[in-house]
């Protein structure tokens, strides 16, 4: 797919994103969690690591403090030059602030790196999504950058509210596939 398409579409869809009323993000947000709990890719994984919602994608907090609440190990992406460097926290409370495009971040005297062969189920954030699990993010390659360390077969379960799943999107040789889709809806697509 061309840029200048790809651009286009991640504007369409992030308008119907933006569309929805905190209302109804906070209530589908909330199904898509419910969905998450019941995942045995999520369940039986020691390690999470999940991204933390910025403006109006999925809702990730609640099951972030759930996930430490369950007695898992947290990790989210802090991002460094261009890369995203996997970090546990230990509390949403004290070990973060907001860092790079006004994300919470682990603050750098917490950042506690970890291997990605540790992580053993990632949530993924995105813009676009298709029916077979293709994704467009925001266009820094971060995530595209990041998946392909993962050990092959580490569940990379993308959040998404079905206005932004399309049927189908053509994406490129770096762009990597979600092993499992979750919406509103549950699973949408399992590979
Ligand atoms: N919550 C969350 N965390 C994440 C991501 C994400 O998509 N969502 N990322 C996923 O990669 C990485 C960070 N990458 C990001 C890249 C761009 C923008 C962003 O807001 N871009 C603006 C354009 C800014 C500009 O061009 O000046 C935008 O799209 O409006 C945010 C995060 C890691 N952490
Ligand atoms: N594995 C990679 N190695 C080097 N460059 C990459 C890689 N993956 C992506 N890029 C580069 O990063 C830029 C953005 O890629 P792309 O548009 O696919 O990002 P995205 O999936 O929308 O964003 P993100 O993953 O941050 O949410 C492109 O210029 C692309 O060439």
């Amino acid at each position: 797919m061309a840029a200048e398409e790809k651009d286009n579409l991640r504007q369409k869809i992030g308008r119907y994103r933006a569309n929805l009323t905190p209302e109804e993000r906070r209530t589908k947000s909330r199904r898509i969690m419910e969905c998450v709990l019941t995942l045995p890719q999520f369940c039986q994984a020691q390690s999470v690591m999940l991204y933390l919602e910025i403006r109006d994608e999925v809702e990730t907090t609640s099951l972030a403090r759930k996930t430490i609440g369950m007695g898992k190990r947290l990790v989210v992406p802090l991002c460094k030059e261009n890369r995203i460097i996997p970090c546990e926290i230990a509390s949403l409370e004290d070990d973060l602030a907001a860092g790079y495009m006004g994300i919470r971040e682990p603050k750098e005297t917490c950042a506690r790196p970890v291997q990605p062969e540790e992580i053993e189920a990632v949530l993924v954030p995105g813009l676009v999504f298709d029916q077979e699990g293709r994704r467009i993010g925001y266009g820094g390659g971060y995530y595209d950058r990041f998946l392909p360390l993962l050990p092959a077969g580490t569940p990379i379960i993308g959040l998404a509210f079905e206005c932004q799943v399309l049927g189908k999107i053509s994406t490129e040789e770096h762009d990597q596939r979600m092993s499992l889709l979750v919406t509103e809806n549950g699973v949408i697509y399992q590979r």
